[in-house]
């Protein structure tokens, strides 16, 4: 059993699978027959769970890098500075890239990545967010593969963090403090 106390689950673990398994399908029927691999980035920290998942039931053959950008701190507000903290290893330069993201809440952290990815002139950029909060929103950024769509709760698990903990549960839920 997991040893946490106070959490309420918002998307347990069955229901995380369920999600996983169908955005898995739209990707790969998105790039079925692509000509070069498909190159898969997550966005450290909080896409690594998620991302581990994903890449298994994606069909197409694919390549995984990482990039790793922080807003958020420890804390639950957006700095809205966001900072590039590890680049990629991989040139993205005319190929079809697909970006993985925890969470988009504000719109900030994704916006700003997008940006510098574009500069680099891929063939195609697309993005799948394990959840979404769209009423957060200050920037918009396209969502082509959206998991959830939640409410505007500070939630944590699977790779979603508090202060860098709770990263490790097996289902997203809210903090009750
Ligand atoms: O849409 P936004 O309001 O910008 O928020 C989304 C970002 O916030 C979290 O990252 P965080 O900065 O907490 O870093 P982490 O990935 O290391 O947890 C999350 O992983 C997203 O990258
Ligand atoms: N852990 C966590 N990080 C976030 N970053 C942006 N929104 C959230 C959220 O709801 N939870």
């Amino acid at each position: 059993m997991h040893q946490f106390e106070n959490i309420e689950v918002m998307i347990s673990q069955e229901e995380v699978a369920g999600i996983v398994s169908r955005l898995g399908k739209e990707v790969s029927e998105e790039y079925k027959g692509i000509s070069e691999d498909l190159v898969v980035i997550g966005l450290l920290r909080g896409s690594f769970v998620f991302m581990a998942d994903l890449v298994r039931a994606i069909e197409t053959p694919l390549v995984a890098d990482f990039m790793a950008v922080s807003s958020y701190g420890d804390g639950t507000v957006s700095t809205r500075d966001v900072k590039v903290v590890m680049d990629l290893n991989t040139s993205i330069e005319g190929r079809d890239v697909l970006v993985v993201e925890d969470i988009v809440d504000t719109g900030n952290t994704f916006s700003k990545v997008l940006t510098m990815l574009e500069n680099r002139s891929p063939r195609s950029l697309k993005v799948c967010s394990f959840l979404s909060k769209p009423s957060r929103r200050e920037i918009e950024v396209p969502v082509d593969f959206c998991g959830k769509e939640i409410p505007d709760e500070f939630v944590i698990g699977y790779g979603l963090d508090y202060a860098q903990k709770y990263r490790n549960l097996p289902y997203v839920g809210i903090l009750k403090v």
